[in-house]
């Protein structure tokens, strides 16, 4: 009903908020546009799932998630691909995987301190209900 549109209206400009703010940060850079193919043509072959900042705003523009979890599991696949894509000692592939961590903790962090539970649990009764 009405009500509930309200409710995912509220989130979509929550998700939409943390997104850009991941976005502007230039720990970020690597993370806020899909890989390149032409650059990193094995890219593809390695990861199976791949995810960037500008996709998420895509895809909670389309309404994707109703709720904050199913924005999660997209956020996180952001660093887990990058983890598993540079698991080498060299320094880049170091450099990288620091970055990827970092956007782990700051997502979480954001969340923890920003997302009110009873808005969440909102949320959820939603998702359930459909
Ligand atoms: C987004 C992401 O995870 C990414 C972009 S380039 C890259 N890695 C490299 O370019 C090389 C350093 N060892 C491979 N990783």
């Amino acid at each position: 009903e009405e009500q509930e549109e309200d409710v995912l209206r509220e989130l979509r400009l929550f998700l939409r908020n943390v997104t850009e703010r991941l976005a502007l940060d230039r720990r970020f850079k690597a993370f806020t546009k899909p890989v390149d193919i032409e650059e990193v043509p094995d890219y593809l072959i390695v990861i199976k799932k791949p995810m960037d900042l500008s996709t998420l705003l895509t895809n909670i523009d389309e309404h994707k998630y109703v709720t904050v979890s199913e924005f999660m599991s997209d956020a996180d696949l952001i660093w887990q691909n990058a983890l598993e894509y540079n698991p080498d000692s060299d320094p880049m592939d170091r450099h990288i995987r620091h970055r990827a961590c970092a956007l782990k903790d700051t997502v979480r962090a954001i969340i923890r301190d920003e997302l009110d539970e009873d808005f969440d649990r909102v949320c959820e009764e939603i998702k359930e209900s459909r």
